[in-house]
């Protein structure tokens, strides 16, 4: 994996998106906040990816950066400028830069089109073949992502997933984008068949110098192929920073607990079988405070009242919490610290704290 440069690609500032939906009555609105408040940075080059529970606001997030979904406050700056200010042309030749891929093309390959047409569209609609040169570029894409000039002539149908998903990836390509959001894109794929798509992403951004915004719940991938994290609880950025920070040292109780939660990838190794109690609080009713509290197991009064700001937590993290610092360290590299007996610690570490919290809270 090369490594990104310290230029700025994407820069997403306090977007927010809440969408009005039905209340109980036909007449009554109500009000979900999906993602609030954000802002992260995307390196040219650079994988950043997008953590957390179903629902916490990650496709959202995603959706946005390509306009697919109109933010209800904040600001997408990419290559410097600001979407929101541009006329309608200057943005379609802006969004073309920013590509989406599904967990699902086939959802998005037109049956009645060929593979060639499929690909050829895009590049044609943008200006950027024309009927002649087409069909080299789209032998071109189809090398690119490992499929053979003959595939052009076939219908999306005769594909396996994972040749779909490859599909999808020359499709997006074909507009020449700086940034491809991944939306789960290898999360309905066979493992050994994610590997590769995950593999063939990996190397298009080493030709290509691709950034990607990459959403996943598969903790494993995530750690394959991010340069930098960001872990979303109920539409907030609660801990970001470099890939090896996250995964080794954890500084957000919610970060923690997720990885805890995630399934062992040693065979024969336990399972953490409850690590976070309870259920994701909704989007419609959001807590007061920290929105992790009521889950968390180290929340004091102050969680309960204050917003807590995203903050320097050390090796180049940033983290929303009042209280990580009080938290023991996590030490994942210590000698026999193997990801079985870590999620046990954690275990014992959160039964520990909730007990003290408890005593704590009840004499607030
Ligand atoms: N168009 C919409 N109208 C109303 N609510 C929506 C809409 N799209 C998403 N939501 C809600 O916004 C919240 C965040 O949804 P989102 O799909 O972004 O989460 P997610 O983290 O991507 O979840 P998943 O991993 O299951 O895809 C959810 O409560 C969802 O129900």
């Amino acid at each position: 994996m090369t490594s990104p440069n310290n230029a700025t690609l994407l820069q997403v500032e306090g977007l927010s998106k809440k969408f009005s939906v039905a209340g109980r009555w036909p007449w009554q609105k109500r009000t979900l906040s999906a993602v609030n408040d954000i802002s992260f940075s995307i390196a040219p080059g650079e994988t950043l990816s997008l953590v957390g529970e179903s629902g916490c606001g990650k496709s959202t997030a995603g959706r946005m950066l390509v306009g697919l979904t109109a933010p209800s406050a904040g600001r997408i700056l990419f290559e410097g400028q600001d979407l929101s200010g541009q006329t309608a042309s200057q943005q379609r030749a802006m969004r073309r830069r920013i590509q989406l891929i599904f967990q699902d093309p086939y959802g998005s390959l037109n049956p009645r089109m060929t593979v060639g047409e499929l690909i050829a569209e895009p590049a044609l609609l943008h200006g950027l073949a024309d009927r002649r040169s087409a069909n080299d570029r789209v032998a071109e894409l189809l090398g690119l992502v490992g499929l053979a000039k003959r595939h052009a002539g076939r219908y999306p149908h005769e594909f396996s997933g994972g040749q779909r998903q490859r599909i999808g990836i020359a499709r997006a390509l074909a507009v020449e984008p700086r940034l491809i959001v991944c939306d789960e894109p290898v999360s309905a794929l066979d493992v050994s068949v994610q590997a590769q798509i995950v593999n063939l992403l990996q190397s298009l951004q080493d030709r290509l110098g691709l950034s990607y915004l990459f959403i996943s719940h598969g903790l494993s991938v995530v750690r394959h192929i991010s340069h930098r994290v960001a872990v979303m609880y109920l539409g907030n950025i609660v801990e970001i920073g470099p890939k090896a920070a996250i995964f080794d040292q954890p500084s957000h109780p919610y970060t923690r607990a997720l990885l805890a939660a995630a399934p062992v990838p040693r065979p024969g190794a336990r399972q953490a079988s409850v690590a976070l109690a309870g259920d994701m609080p909704s989007p419609l009713d959001p807590p007061s405070g920290c929105r992790f509290h009521p889950r968390c197991p180290f929340a004091i009064e102050r969680c309960r009242r204050e917003i807590p700001a995203l903050t320097p937590g050390g090796d180049g993290r940033l983290v929303a919490c009042h209280r990580w610092q009080e938290i023991p360290a996590f030490q994942a590299n210590a000698p026999g610290a193997q990801h079985a007996p870590k999620t046990t610690r954690l275990l014992a570490l959160y039964r520990q704290a909730a007990a003290n919290s408890n005593s704590r809270m009840s004499s607030n």
